[in-house]
């Protein structure tokens, strides 16, 4: 993603001057934010809490619409319901009456998949995030990481141009949360689809993106855009051990703690 770039080539996401104002604020959510997400990349977004990253996501699924300025997807406007795109969010949203396998199933049953490839696919999606074995257990039957891994298949089995995800990680004990870290790295360059991911955790935002957007807030802005130059396949035990990956922590923390305000912290 880069700001100011007047291209319109293959991008898969981009924002133009976009102001967003909820009704009744005494300031916008976001303002003049000007952004790019090229196809296939893995783009992280870290900001103080109420920058706007919500905000960014819900404007790229079509949810709301800017006051000023516009979202293109795929270099066409976003007008309604972005139909394209797979939203993953910080709660698992699993319909509880519902089994795993028809829980993950829902986006293909919508899309009228017949049956036999419905079933293929999600037995193959059941396997890719471990939950062999869970096929008709009920949402209440499993553990918070089963519930996101649950979430995370019904969001890729029907090959999403682009995925969002806001803080799928949040709610997790730290192991939990590694590994599942670890998961989606590996799922995610085996597939190499375009994705935009919403994060308070500088670490996880290096370990996954090849960028990372900064924010600041008051009215949520577009600081820096960083890039993280790790190859792939990455292992984030190894990652984490190198100086580089200090460095590009260093960087990202001396811009991220100008933004949060610690003077008031117990
Ligand atoms: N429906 C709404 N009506 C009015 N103001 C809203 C609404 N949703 C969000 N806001 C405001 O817009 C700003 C951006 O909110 P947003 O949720 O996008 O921030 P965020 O960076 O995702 O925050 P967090 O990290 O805490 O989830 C905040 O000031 C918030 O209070």
């Amino acid at each position: 993603m880069s700001t100011n770039e007047r291209d319109l080539g293959p991008d898969a996401l981009r924002f133009e001057n976009v102001t967003l104002e909820f009704p009744g604020a005494h300031q916008p959510a976001i303002e003049d934010i000007s952004l790019r997400v090229a196809r296939r990349r893995f783009v992280a977004v870290i900001g103080p809490s109420g920058c706007g990253k919500s905000t960014i996501l819900n404007l790229a699924a079509g949810l709301l619409a800017p006051t000023r300025g516009g979202v293109y997807f795929d270099g066409e406007p976003v007008t309604a319901v972005n139909s394209h795109a797979a939203y993953v969010t910080q709660k698992a949203n699993l319909l509880p009456w519902l089994s795993v396998r028809s829980n993950i199933g829902l986006a293909l049953k919508f899309r009228n998949v017949p049956r036999r490839e419905r079933d293929e696919r999600i037995a193959h999606w059941i396997k890719v995030v471990g939950l062999t074995g869970f096929e008709d257990h009920y949402p209440r039957e499993l553990s918070g990481g089963m519930q996101k891994r649950c979430s995370i298949a019904r969001a890729l089995i029907y090959d999403p141009s682009i995925v969002l995800m806001d803080e799928p990680f949040g709610p997790l004990d730290a192991i939990t949360r590694l590994k599942l870290q670890q998961e989606l790295l590996n799922l995610w360059e085996e597939q190499q689809g375009t994705l935009v991911f919403v994060t308070h955790d500088l670490n996880e935002a290096i370990y996954l993106a090849d960028e990372v957007v900064v924010m600041s807030r008051g009215p949520g802005t577009v600081r820096r855009v960083l890039q993280v130059p790790f190859e792939r396949p990455r292992n984030i035990g190894t990652l984490v051990e190198s100086r580089e990956f200090s460095e590009i922590y260093n960087d990202l923390w001396s811009l991220f703690k100008s933004e949060i305000d610690l003077s008031d912290a117990v």
